[in-house]
C-alpha cells in the first residue's frame, strides 16, 4: 500500500497518468535519503525495480519522488496532494511536447536494441528474431559453464570430432543447445557448425530461412579450468532454393548427392556476405557483442534479471595498440619473414597513444604480450585496447588453425565494423571464398596501423 498518496478520481486530462510510486517501503537494501513525512508525499525513494538504485532527481530542487508513466487506464490515479508533483505533472508534459525525453530509469537491453533495429530498418522481423534465438542459447551456455564443475560437465565427450579434435562434453552440448534454440526459431534454414561434419538443413523453418554459422565453444580447452571461452556466430542472408539435404550425419559412408551439395556451398559464402555477426564471451562478466552493419555494440548479462543489457555502442577500435597476441611456442615452424615482425616488436616502440602510459614520451613505449588460448577472448581485448591478434600457418598447418566460416569470416565483419582489420596476411579475409565449410586459413587481425605494419614484413 502506497502511504502518502490519496486516491483522487482519474482527472488527468493528458493520455498518460502519471503514477507515484512511494517506494520507501520497498527500499533494496539500497541507501538512500529519506525524509519520509506521509501528509507531503516526501519519501525515501530507492528504486523502481529491487535492482536499479535511482538518484532523487526526478525534477525539482527537492522532490524526492519517482515517477512512471503509465497508459491511460480507468483506475483511480494515485495522485499526492504535494504541489510538487504537479509541478512535475507540468515538465512532464512540457517535456512530451518538445518530444519525449528519455527516462532515466528506461534500461537498454537487447531486445529492446533488436527491435530499434528493426524500426530503423537495419533488420527485418525475421532477423530480430534469430538473434534474439542466438543469444538465449548463449545465456543457456554461459549457465552451463559456470555450472560445469558443479554437474560433471568438464572432460571429454570421448569422441573425435570433424576438426579432429578430442571433442568436450560441453562442446557437444552446446552445439546441441545452439541447434535447438536456431530450430525453435523457425526462421533459421541451413546450419552450419564447427562440430558438425556437414551443414544442417532445419526442417522446422517457416519463414526467413537464414544460414547461420557458429563456433559453439570457441575456446575449449580453457573450460576445464573456467577461464574465457566463447562462443562465435554469422548469419547469411537466405538462399533462393530451401536446402532439403537430410543425410544422415553419422553416416560415415556417406557421399553428398547433388542437392547435399548445393546445400554446402549455400552455406559456403565469403564474409562480405555476413547481415550480422557476433560473439559472447564466457568470462567475468558474460558479454554480447553485435553488429548488424550499422557499427558494433556490446551488451552485459545482468545476472539478476538474466538480460542483456546495453553497455557499450559505437566501439571503435584504437588505431593502433601496444599489445601484440600470438602463440609464440609455434615460433620455430613460423615463416622467416613472421619470425623478423614478432623479433622486431620486442625492440621498437610501439606508435599506442594510450592515456594512462605513466612515462609521457610515447617514443620508448614497449609492445607487450597476451595470449588467452581463446580467440573471442583475444578479440575482445584488442577490440578495447587495440594491438593485433594473430593465429598463423606454420610447417605443420599449412592453411592455418582457425576456421574460415565461423570463426574468421565472423570475428572480421565485427572488427570491420568497428574500424580494424583483418587478413590472411595478403587478403582482406572478408573477400576470402570458402571452398568447404572447415576451411582453414591464417589469420591476423587488429587495430588498421598494427595490421598493415605486419603485412608490410609478410608482402
Ligand atoms: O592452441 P593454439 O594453436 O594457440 O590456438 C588457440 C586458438 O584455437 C582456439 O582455441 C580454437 O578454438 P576452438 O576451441 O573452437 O577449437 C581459439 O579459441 C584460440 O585462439
Amino acid at each position: 500500500m502506497m502511504n502518502g498518496a490519496m486516491p483522487t478520481s482519474s482527472s488527468s486530462s493528458s493520455s498518460w497518468q502519471l503514477l507515484h510510486f512511494i517506494t520507501s517501503s520497498m527500499s533494496m537494501n539500497i541507501s538512500s535519503s529519506s525524509s519520509s513525512s506521509s501528509s507531503n508525499c516526501r519519501s525515501s525513494i530507492s528504486s523502481i525495480s529491487p535492482f536499479y538504485p535511482i538518484s532523487n532527481s526526478v525534477s525539482g530542487a527537492n522532490n524526492n519522488l519517482s515517477l512512471l508513466l503509465l497508459p491511460q487506464t480507468n483506475k483511480k490515479t494515485y495522485r499526492c496532494a504535494s504541489t510538487q508533483v504537479q509541478e512535475v505533472t507540468k515538465t512532464n508534459n512540457e517535456n512530451r511536447k518538445v518530444g519525449r525525453r528519455k527516462s532515466q530509469f528506461e534500461i537498454e537491453n537487447l531486445t529492446s536494441w533488436l527491435l530499434k533495429q528493426e524500426r530503423q530498418g537495419n533488420i527485418d522481423a525475421e532477423l530480430t528474431i534469430v538473434l534474439s534465438s542466438i543469444s538465449l542459447a548463449c545465456k543457456q551456455i554461459s549457465s552451463l559453464l559456470q555450472r560445469a564443475t558443479i554437474s560433471e560437465l568438464t572432460g571429454s565427450q570421448g569422441y573425435i570430432n570433424v576438426q579432429g579434435e578430442d571433442q568436450r562434453k560441453l562442446d557437444f552440448i552446446a552445439n546441441q543447445v545452439f541447434c535447438d534454440c536456431l530450430r525453435s526459431s523457425g526462421r533459421t534454414g541451413i546450419i552450419a557448425s564447427e562440430e558438425e561434419e556437414v551443414p544442417i538443413a532445419v526442417e522446422e523453418t517457416y519463414s526467413g530461412n537464414y544460414t547461420v554459422v557458429f563456433d559453439p565453444i570457441d575456446g575449449s580447452s580453457n573450460i576445464d579450468t573456467a577461464l574465457t571461452t566463447g562462443s562465435i556466430f554469422g548469419i547469411y542472408t537466405p538462399q533462393d532454393h530451401q536446402c532439403i539435404a537430410d543425410y544422415d550425419t553419422n553416416d560415415q559412408s556417406m557421399t553428398l548427392g547433388e542437392e547435399e551439395q548445393r546445400c554446402v556451398v549455400s552455406v559456403c559464402q565469403p564474409g562480405r556476405n555476413l547481415l550480422a555477426a557476433g560473439y559472447c564471451m564466457y568470462s567475468s562478466s558474460v558479454i554480447f557483442v553485435l553488429s548488424v552493419g550499422k557499427g558494433v555494440f556490446s551488451f552485459t548479462l545482468d545476472p539478476m534479471y538474466g538480460e542483456f543489457v546495453l553497455t557499450q555502442k559505437n566501439i571503435q577500435i584504437p588505431k593502433s595498440g601496444k599489445i601484440y597476441s600470438f602463440n609464440e611456442a609455434n615460433y620455430q615452424l613460423w615463416d622467416d619473414k613472421l619470425k623478423k615482425y614478432i623479433d622486431d616488436l620486442k625492440v621498437m616502440p610501439c606508435n599506442s597513444k594510450d592515456n594512462d602510459n605513466a612515462n609521457a614520451n610515447n617514443n620508448n613505449k614497449r609492445y607487450s604480450a597476451r595470449y588467452i588460448g581463446c580467440l573471442v577472448g583475444e578479440i575482445h581485448r584488442t577490440l578495447l585496447y587495440g594491438g593485433i591478434y594473430g593465429n598463423p600457418a606454420n610447417i605443420k598447418r599449412k592453411e592455418g588453425n582457425l576456421r574460415l566460416l565461423y570463426e574468421c569470416a565472423p570475428m572480421s565483419y565485427l572488427v570491420e565494423q568497428a574500424g580494424g582489420k583483418a587478413t590472411d596476411g595478403h587478403r582482406r579475409i572478408l573477400d576470402i571464398e570458402p571452398d568447404e565449410i572447415h576451411q582453414r586459413v591464417p589469420f591476423f587481425i587488429g587495430s588498421p596501423e598494427e595490421v598493415e605494419k605486419l603485412e608490410k614484413y609478410l608482402a
